[in-house]
C-alpha cells in the first residue's frame, strides 16, 4: 500500500482526516491546521504515557503554550465515571477553557473516555484521536462513538462526538503485545463479513503477516478498515440503521465482557467469539451455510482469538443481551450475515439464540 494514506470521514456537520503512516508523531505536518488554543491536554494511560507520551509532548510543545498530561489507570475495568472524573479534575484544575484541545493517546479505552470528556467538558471542546493499538487504529478512533461502561452493560453512558483528526502512527504498534494485536484483528476481520467479501479473502491470506506486524499488511488493513468504517459512519452517524452492522458480534461479545467482569476478556476477544456465535445464528436461520461459520471460526483461531465462549449460563447471556443498545422493547436485534460481505439486522427466537451460544461454549 502506498504511504502515507489519508481517509476522510464526512458526516452531516463534520469532515476530518484519518492519517495513516509511520513516523506521524514526529512529523510537523501531522499537526498542521489543528484548532489553536492556550492549552493542549494529552489524555492517556500510565502504560502508553511511558512508551509514547514524550513523543507526543515533543510534537505539541511548539504548537501550544501549555501542554499537560493526565495519565489514567490502565484497563477496561477503569472505563468508569470515577476515571472520567479524573479528566474533569485535571481540566478544571488546570483552568482549561472551552478552546482547549484534548489529545487521546492510547487504545480504545482512553479514546472512548477522552472523547466523552471532550463531548461534555464545557459542553464540548475539540479533540484529536492518536490511537496506539491496532484495534483503536482500525475502529475505535473513527466515527465518534464515545462512552464509559456500567456494571450492567458496555458503553451504556456516552455520546456521539467526532474528533477533528485521527493520527494512526504505525510505529506506535511496535510496542503492542501479541494478545492486543489479536484483539485488533477481531475488528479487522469484522469488516469482511459485514461489508467486503474481497477484504475477507485478503485477511485470510494475510492473517499470519498481520500477526507478525508486517508493515505493508498492517498499513493496508488499517486503511481498508478505516475506509469501510468512514463509509458507514458517513451514511449513518448516529446508528439510525446501517451503522448497526459495525456491531456484528458485539451483542454476544458485550454480554461476555460484562458477564465475566470487564477486562477478563479483551474487547476484541469477546467480539471474535461473538462473531462466531452470530454467524452460527445466521446459519441456524438459514441465511448462510454451516461452512461459513467454520470459515469465520477458523480465521478467528488463526488470528489468535478464543472461539469458545465462557459458560455464563444461557439465561445470563440472554439477560445481558437484552440491555444491548440495539434492543427495542426488550427484543434483541442481532447483526446477522446473509452472504460474505453483507449484513442485516433482525430478531431471532430465544431457543435459536440459545442453540447458537451452546454450539460455541468452552468445554
Ligand atoms: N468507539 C468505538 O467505536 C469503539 C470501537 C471498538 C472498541 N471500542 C472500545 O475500545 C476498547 C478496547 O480498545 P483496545 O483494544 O485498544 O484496548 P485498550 O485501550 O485497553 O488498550 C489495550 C492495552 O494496550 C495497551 N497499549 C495501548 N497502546 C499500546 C502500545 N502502543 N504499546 C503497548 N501497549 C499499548 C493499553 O495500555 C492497554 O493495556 C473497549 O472499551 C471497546 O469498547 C470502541
Ligand atoms: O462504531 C460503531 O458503531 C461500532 O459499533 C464499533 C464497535 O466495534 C465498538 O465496539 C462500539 O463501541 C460498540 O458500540 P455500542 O454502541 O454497541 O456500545
Ligand atoms: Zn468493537
Amino acid at each position: 500500500m502506498p504511504l502515507p494514506a489519508t481517509v476522510t470521514v464526512t458526516t452531516a456537520d463534520t469532515r476530518y482526516g484519518i492519517l495513516i503512516d509511520a513516523g506521524l508523531l514526529a512529523s510537523a505536518s501531522t499537526w498542521a491546521g489543528l484548532p489553536k488554543a492556550a492549552q493542549a491536554v494529552i489524555v492517556t494511560n500510565t502504560t502508553v504515557d511511558a512508551l509514547h507520551g514524550d513523543a507526543l509532548r515533543r510534537a505539541l510543545a511548539p504548537l501550544y503554550p501549555s501542554v499537560s498530561t493526565v495519565a489514567l489507570p490502565d484497563g477496561e475495568v477503569y472505563k468508569t465515571w470515577q476515571t472520567l472524573n479524573l479528566i474533569f479534575d485535571h481540566l478544571l484544575g488546570h483552568g482549561c477553557d472551552r478552546k482547549t484541545v484534548l489529545f487521546a493517546l492510547g487504545g480504545g479505552v482512553v479514546g472512548d473516555m477522552a472523547g466523552f470528556a471532550a463531548a461534555s467538558y464545557m459542553r464540548g471542546v475539540p479533540f484529536v484521536q492518536v490511537p496506539t493499538t491496532l484495534l483503536a487504529q482500525v475502529d475505535s478512533s473513527v466515527g465518534g462513538k464515545t462512552a464509559i461502561n456500567h456494571p450492567l452493560g458496555k458503553n451504556m453512558i456516552g455520546a456521539f462526538y467526532q474528533p477533528c483528526r485521527v493520527v494512526c502512527d504505525l510505529d506506535t504498534l511496535g510496542t503492542l503485545p501479541a494478545r492486543e494485536t489479536s484483539a485488533g484483528l477481531a475488528e479487522i476481520i469484522k469488516y469482511g463479513p459485514i461489508a467486503d467479501a474481497a477484504f475477507f479473502d485478503w485477511i485470510e491470506e494475510h492473517v499470519d503477516a498481520l500477526r507478525a506486524h508486517d508493515r505493508a499488511a498492517l498499513a493496508y488493513a488499517v486503511q481498508r478498515s478505516c475506509e469501510i468504517k468512514a463509509e458507514v459512519v458517513g451514511q449513518d452517524e448516529r446508528e439510525a440503521g446501517l451503522r448497526a452492522i459495525l456491531n456484528f458480534g458485539h451483542t454476544f461479545g458485550h454480554a461476555i465482557e460484562a458477564g465475566l467482569g470487564y477486562g477478563e476478556w479483551l474487547h476484541g476477544e469477546a467480539v471474535g467469539c461473538g462473531m462466531v456465535m452470530a454467524a452460527e445464528l445466521s446459519a441456524l436461520l438459514g441465511l448462510v451455510p454451516p461452512a461459513f461459520v467454520e470459515r469465520l471460526a477458523r480465521l478467528c483461531e488463526r488470528a489468535g482469538l478464543p472461539v469458545k465462549g465462557p459458560r455464563l449460563g444461557i439465561g445470563r447471556y440472554l439477560e445481558l443481551m437484552r440491555v444491548d443498545k440495539k434492543a427495542e422493547g426488550g427484543e434483541i436485534r442481532f447483526v446477522l450475515i446473509d452472504a460474505p460481505g453483507h449484513a442485516l439486522l433482525r430478531s431471532a427466537p430465544d431457543a435459536l439464540v440459545a442453540q447458537a451460544i451452546e454450539c460455541h461454549l468452552a468445554a
